[in-house]
């Protein structure tokens, strides 16, 4: 028995190493305690665990030489045995006295983690390792996502209604400015919710939750975030930067800019756009002077600052992340973690709770699209806390989907034989002019800008070479310098026409009179779909969407994207099939696109194509 115990090459370690082990064995030590009180084998863990000590501290003990008795060697033994059963018990007091300790310091782990809303398991390292709470943060439960909040998309409410009340000066800057005065069924759940809690936590130093918002597209999600942010941030002595909205193209933060401009009119807040159009230098010059209240940025230019300029985000009420699942899936520069760590070091919530960060107030996140991301992974690089999950729609109908098509967008297919394709913009043509209503204010969505350009000047020299003089064909795509496309969105928005563009479009962009959208080219995914087709049917107008399918290749893909296991929500409609036929096929039954290329036409059109390759080469 002694023999098993008195291993002699054990006996020989330096007794100076013991600290060290000591120390590492304390570790061991608490982590066999909470086993022992957690595990069903609690009674073999307590049995073993002297057992175990005593071989941990056989070095303590000297191995006899070859002269003494037996006799020696027993109480020898026997005293180096009761040396070590002593300081095994001395060492289980010392243990049980950290382990007290470590409960503590879990206790504020959780009470960190709860601030946090962070379920994590027990972990001793948790208060000590930063990089390890952070890690911890972003595991988080997500079980939030399968309750969301829904919200009846019916329901109106008037924005002098409000409860708390909105400013005076905001109700007629809404009346005036955008002609409304009743707020959409995702502006009264988003005001009333970040007012309430903005008032609640005055006196309570709980600070409240994060938002992730899906509605569908054209809902007023913009005036849903705008407003209670202009509420909260209006009564400001000294102007420093408190909120941030970020959006993925430069259209789109320069039309959130125009909308917060006509929000905010009277109020003494100071705005500004990172449009990317000056050098950074020049910019962060501009910045200093400007001292927003609220800036509008795309996530890189707000890294290049923040990299090479270090803004002060201790002040940030709110982060609007728009068109949330596309700034998401865009990695560069680690923006969100990059963003993220920064506004939680700047607001001292990167390291342990105490008294001064408990108090203070927390920077809102409000994450928003139609095509909300679910996935939990990206999600939790906004290290949100407490997220409130607002869906806008019949909780009835919907479960996990978060793809929502506006109630009224009507969606059409139009199936037209492959062996067609070599006339597929003489085809779209006549969709035009055949059908009465779809004559002007459409967008057609190509999948290149090489393809916006041709198609455009190509249906521009078809329309001449047929002697017709409408529809206008305009064409916007990324190669053009954002002050000219803006003027062709005004000329479109106003005049009408067929706007020809790429998927520089599909995303939060907002014109009122666009009456129908075309798909020439397939959208790449569900979601640039449920996109392009939203810049329709906007704040409950009518709109029509409808899209080219050549030969089966297309329509398989196309019927993938759309009918994919129900991902989409389409409020209870389908996609109608749009019968391309000949006028001799027409039965009048269902909806038919009766195109008949004469000879005539199918020669201009050749000659047309001539013409735009001469005009390419020449150039
Ligand atoms: N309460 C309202 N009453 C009437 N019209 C409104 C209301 N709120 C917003 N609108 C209008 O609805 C249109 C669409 O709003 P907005 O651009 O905010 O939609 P969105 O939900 O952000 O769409 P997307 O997902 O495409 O970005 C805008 O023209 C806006 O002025």
């Amino acid at each position: 028995m002694f023999a098993a115990r008195f291993d002699p090459l054990a006996g020989q370690q330096p007794i100076k190493d013991e600290p060290k082990k000591q120390h590492r064995k304390h570790h061991h030590r608490l982590d066999r305690k909470r086993k022992r009180e957690d595990s069903d084998e609690e009674k073999g863990e307590k049995k073993d665990a002297p057992e175990v000590r005593v071989q941990e501290e056989q070095q303590d003990v000297t191995v006899p030489s070859s002269d003494q008795s037996m006799s020696d060697i027993e109480e020898s033994t026997s005293k180096a045995h009761e040396s070590v059963l002593n300081r095994f018990k001395r060492t289980m007091n010392l243990q049980e006295k950290i382990a007290d300790e470590e409960v503590t310091i879990s206790e504020q782990a959780e009470i960190s983690i709860e601030t946090r809303d962070v379920a994590p398991m027990p972990q001793s390292k948790l208060p000590r390792d930063k990089s390890l709470q952070s890690k911890e943060s972003k595991n988080k439960s997500l079980a939030w996502l399968t309750t969301p909040e829904y919200h009846d998309t019916e329901v109106r409410k008037k924005f002098i209604d409000f409860s708390p009340e909105l400013d005076e000066k905001l109700v007629d800057n809404l009346k005036k400015e955008f002609n409304i005065e009743e707020a959409f069924s995702v502006q009264i759940s988003v005001i009333e919710s970040v007012l309430s809690a903005a008032n609640q936590n005055k006196l309570n130093p709980k600070p409240f939750g994060d938002y992730l918002i899906n509605a569908a597209t054209g809902s007023g999600k913009t005036l849903a975030y705008l407003i209670p942010i202009v509420q909260t941030l209006k009564d400001r002595i000294v102007p420093c930067l408190r909120c941030i909205i970020l959006a993925p193209t430069k259209p789109l933060i320069s039309q959130v800019y125009s909308n917060l401009l006509s929000l905010t009119k009277g109020f003494n807040l100071n705005l500004m756009m990172f449009k990317n159009d000056q050098s950074l230098s020049a910019e962060h010059d501009r910045y200093l002077r400007n001292k927003p209240d609220i800036l509008i940025s795309t996530p890189g230019r707000l890294v290049d600052h923040l990299v090479n300029y270090d803004l002060d985000l201790q002040q940030l009420h709110f982060l609007v992340v728009d068109e949330a699942d596309r700034l998401l899936n865009q990695s560069f520069q680690n923006w969100c973690d990059l963003l993220v760590s920064k506004i939680e070091k700047d607001q001292g919530m990167d390291g342990d709770v105490n008294f001064y960060n408990i108090f203070r107030i927390r920077c809102v996140k409000m994450i928003l699209s139609a095509t909300l991301t679910t996935n939990s992974e990206k999600l939790s690089h906004l290290n949100l806390f407490k997220p409130n999950l607002v869906v806008i729609n019949d909780s009835e109908k919907v479960s996990n989907e978060l793809y929502q098509l506006p109630p009224n967008l009507n969606e059409y297919q139009i199936r037209v034989p492959e062996t067609l394709s070599f006339y597929k913009p003489l085809i779209l043509l006549h969709l035009f002019l055949d059908q009465n209503d779809l004559r002007t204010h459409g967008l057609v969505f190509t999948k290149s800008n090489e393809g916006a350009i041709r198609l455009s000047r190509l249906l521009q020299l078809l329309l001449k070479g047929m002697g017709a003089s409408t529809p206008t064909i305009l064409s916007v795509n990324s190669t053009i310098r954002s002050q000219d496309r803006q003027k062709i969105f005004k000329t479109f928005d106003k005049e009408g026409g067929i706007l020809i563009s790429t998927d520089l479009v599909s995303r939060g962009l907002n014109f009122d009179s666009i009456r129908f959208v075309v798909n020439y080219d397939l959208p790449m995914s569900t979601k640039e779909y449920i996109h392009r087709v939203g810049r329709t049917a906007r704040a409950n107008k009518e709109g029509k969407a409808i899209t080219f399918c050549y030969g089966e290749g297309d329509y398989k893909w196309f019927k993938r994207l759309v009918y994919s296991g129900g991902v989409i929500n389409r409020n209870d409609k389908t996609v109608n099939d749009m019968k391309f036929i000949r006028e001799e096929q027409k039965t009048g039954e269902g909806i038919e696109f009766i195109v008949d290329l004469t000879d005539e036409e199918k020669q201009i059109y050749e000659s047309t194509l001539k013409v735009l390759e001469s005009e390419v080469y020449h150039k």
